[in-house]
């Protein structure tokens, strides 16, 4: 059972700089499905092409190729107006994706209204204490009045995962969803995602540049370099026992407070060559060559520097 299928995604944006422009393939053929209940995580570093992805799959931008197809529950496809209800983001600014001006009730109420979920002013209401509830921001009546300027980080962060849900959706995409709050609450608001993924059967895609909670909240991960996936299998598989050079390296430059640190310990310092060229797939414990997609170019072109865009 899929909930959303990724194939072969490609993304080129055209690079202008005076008279020449230039072509920057910034997701190279990238397929993965996100099955209900499971959580995938697309981990690499910064410029690796995964906003590029979660934007394609937001609908913000446009593929250049490939196909992101979304099927509900009972099996049947999802129709092209249906689809903001069935993917919802969780962006890595809760700031910025909440309106200063409105209130929480009116950031929950809109999407419950316009996703017909609630008709009258009192469902409404009882369905915004609802997910309020949810998301542990009570009592939900002196939440719901407020600003967002009014709520903490995390707060904000627990209405921004309330409003995805509002819709009724299948898919959440968490692009780096606590990368900008206090360390010490990170874990409360993955942990809330976790608890909400369970109770719904939500298939999530979760975006980050951090190794261990992508280990500890995922069933999978995806390892992207330069547009490219160059690892994949489930989670313990590509952490313990990583086999392509880049994923040694970003493992490498992980902090390391647990036993990763033993299983890493050799690091190859570089992309080797060959690895520019072919991905490692922990499912069949296989190396599998590009296909349709390019060989990472400009790390050929200057292999040892390489990881360090
Ligand atoms: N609108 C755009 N126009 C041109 N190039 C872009 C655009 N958006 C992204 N890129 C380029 O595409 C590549 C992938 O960027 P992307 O933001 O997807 O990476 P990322 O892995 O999500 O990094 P980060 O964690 O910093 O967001 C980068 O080289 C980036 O400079």
């Amino acid at each position: 059972m899929t909930a959303l299928e990724v194939r072969d995604l490609v993304k080129d944006y055209t690079i202008r700089s005076g008279l020449r422009s230039s072509t920057l393939r910034a997701v190279d053929h990238v397929s993965f499905t996100l099955t209900p209940g499971k959580t995938v995580a697309l981990v690499g570093e910064s410029g690796s092409g995964k906003s590029t992805v979660a934007k394609m799959l937001a609908r913000l931008e446009r593929p250049t190729g490939g196909e992101i197809i979304a099927t509900k529950a009972d099996g049947t496809p999802v129709a092209d107006r249906e689809y903001r209800d069935h993917v919802q983001m969780v962006f890595q600014d809760p700031f910025a994706s909440l309106n200063p001006f409105h209130t929480i009730e009116h950031h929950l109420a809109r999407p419950l209204r316009l996703h017909g979920r609630a008709k009258s002013r009192e469902e409404t209401r009882a369905l915004v204490d609802q997910l309020l509830e949810r998301v542990n921001l009570t009592p939900a009546r002196s939440i719901a009045p407020r600003r967002p300027h009014e709520l903490s980080g995390g707060q904000r962060q627990r209405v921004a995962i309330a409003r995805a849900l509002a819709p009724g959706a299948q898919v959440v995409v968490a692009d780096e969803p606590v990368s900008m709050l206090d360390v010490s609450i990170r874990l409360g608001v993955l942990n809330l995602l976790a608890r909400l993924q369970r109770e719904d059967s939500l298939a999530v895609l979760y975006i980050t540049h951090d190794l261990a909670t992508a280990r500890h909240f995922s069933d999978e991960i995806l390892v992207m370099y330069r547009g490219h996936v160059v690892e994949r299998g489930p989670s313990d598989d590509v952490i313990l026992t990583p086999r392509h050079s880049y994923t040694k390296l970003l493992a490498a430059a992980a902090p390391n407070p647990d036993e990763r640190g033993r299983s890493l310990a050799a690091s190859p310092g570089t992309i080797e060559k060959e690895d520019l060229t072919r991905m490692y797939d922990h499912h069949t414990q296989s190396w599998h060559p590009f296909d349709k997609a390019a060989p990472i170019a400009a790390a050929l072109a200057n292999p040892a520097g390489g990881a360090s865009s």
